[in-house]
């Protein structure tokens, strides 16, 4: 009889390439994909050392950080560091051979870790790798996907493989029903608030029960995605026949035989009855209600209907100082509620919330309505292909009518490395995963919330209960 063994075990032993110590293994990847920002020191590397990709078709590069969001044909970078990087990242891949290259003007460009499932590439049971933090997004499709630094990226691409000090694994039960109004953006909030944004800190976490099997995929990647906030190394779902379904339907060269044989694998990915982990956390999803952000730390937020809790009801000293710093930078008072503020700008991005259910579920609630005067309004699709799906629905008329800017795809106000910045003082709701001081610009202030509340937001020019409008 052999132990039993938890997801993250499973997926490790089968990409296990040699045990370098107790605690370090040397680890296979399937599949690495690299954006402009993160990887051209790494290229620089193996130009400097004369080695080789080692398996080109293993990779995918794509320009998303940088790139200028606006909606004109062609795409034209005009900041020359910029540009830079994203021909830099051409050359590297015409250099090594690597044909996935999906630069500026590319049908199938978008934002990395949405163009990669979209492409069919992340498979359950996977290693999937990238020089991004966000990587455990692809968790919710059975992989251990997660984000590494510029000379593991150099690692990889010579040798396909990687030095990895194993995790702690955690598993969080979500039992329960998520009620009508709560998403998974609000899910993963609450969550995040339980675990806080250094709970899950050198764990690779498991999310299992009921509240994650009735998430749609995209919705278990909103939630894996916004794991890393918890400082998490990976977060995974046992592949379940909604994930096979999405996979089968988006990698078009898994067929017949291939195909049987894939899922009798896929099938196998879950963990024993009896597994082991380093940690549980127990959670309830059916008091959730529309989540929003009162600080500047993912962790930070509050229910609509809650009032922003006094710094002083944290009994851990860091987080009531944070709580005192992140109260300051956003202007607003313990005591207060999050409904009322007004905002002056909503964002609908990123790879935590700009998929296509995300534009179906913001423009549901925009149709017939205007956004206020003196807000500022843009939906950025998640990537080129999400967007062509949403046009051909005919959400871009929905939300141009709306009063929204309908844009190209890319990280664009999510990180503000493009030319969306945000002038001090204002005020954004975000659809995004991160609302540190200054991440959409300085002295801007960022409150992430589900891109239902993004939209009433927009509507209503302060942050609003979405369901008052449903
Ligand atoms: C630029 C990149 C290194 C960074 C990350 O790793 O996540 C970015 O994508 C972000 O979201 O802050
Ligand atoms: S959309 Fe935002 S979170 Fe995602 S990769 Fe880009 S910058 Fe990072």
């Amino acid at each position: 009889m052999t132990a039993p063994k938890n997801l993250y075990e499973k997926i490790l032993e089968t990409h296990t390439v040699k045990r370098l110590d107790e605690g370090t293994i040397l680890l296979y990847a399937d599949i690495h994909f690299a954006n402009e920002y993160t990887s051209p020191q790494a290229f620089s590397g193996l130009v400097q050392r004369g080695a080789p990709v080692l398996s080109p078709d293993s990779h995918l590069c794509v320009v998303d950080h940088i790139i200028p969001t606006a909606d004109v044909t062609p795409r034209v970078i005009a900041d020359p560091a910029s540009a830079k990087q994203a021909s830099t990242m051409q050359e590297n891949c015409l250099r090594f051979g690597i044909k996935a290259f999906y630069g500026p003007n590319d049908p199938e460009q978008g934002i990395e870790h949405v163009v990669m499932d979209e492409q069919g590439l992340v498979r359950p049971g996977m290693v999937v790798i990238c020089g991004d933090s966000h990587t455990t997004t692809h968790g919710a499709l059975g992989a251990l996907a997660f984000g590494i630094g510029t000379t593991e990226i150099e690692h990889i691409l010579a040798t396909q493989t990687l030095v990895y000090r194993l995790a702690r694994s955690m598993l969080i039960t979500i039992s329960g029903r998520l009620p009508a109004g709560a998403s998974a953006k609000d899910l993963a909030l609450a969550v995040l608030r339980k675990v806080s944004a250094r709970g899950a800190l050198g764990c690779v976490v498991e999310y299992a029960g009921s509240a994650v099997d009735s998430l749609s995929i995209e919705g278990r990647m909103t939630l894996c995605n916004l794991t890393v906030e918890a400082g998490a190394r990976g977060a995974l779902i046992a592949p379940d026949e909604k994930a096979e379904a999405w996979v089968e339907e988006h990698a078009a060269d898994l067929r017949g035989e291939e195909l049987e044989r894939a899922r009798g694998y896929w099938r196998t990915l879950r963990s024993d009855p009896g597994a082991h982990y380093d940690a549980r956390v127990e959670f309830d999803a059916s008091g959730i209600e529309p989540m929003v952000t009162w600080g500047t730390s993912p962790d930070q937020s509050v229910g609509i209907s809650e009032a922003i809790p006094e710094p002083d009801s944290f009994p851990d000293p860091i987080a009531r100082e944070a709580a005192c710093r992140g109260l300051r930078y956003q202007g607003l008072q313990p005591g207060m509620k999050m409904e009322g503020v007004p905002i002056q700008h909503v964002f609908i991005g990123s790879c935590t919330n700009a998929r296509l259910p995300d534009l179906q579920a913001a423009a549901a609630l925009l149709k017939g309505r205007h956004v206020a005067p003196g807000v500022r309004a843009q939906v950025v699709p998640g990537s080129m292909g999400v967007r062509r799906e949403a046009e051909a629905m005919g959400l871009d008329r929905i939300f141009r009518a709306a009063g929204f800017e309908w844009r190209k795809s890319g990280c664009s106000l999510c990180l503000a490395m493009n030319d969306d910045v945000l002038q001090p003082g204002v005020r954004c709701v975000s659809t995004t995963n991160r609302n540190f001081e200054g991440r959409q610009g300085a002295g801007s202030r960022t409150h992430l919330a589900s891109p239902q509340m993004a939209a009433a937001a927009a509507v209503a020019g302060c942050i609003t209960d979405w369901r008052k409008m449903a």
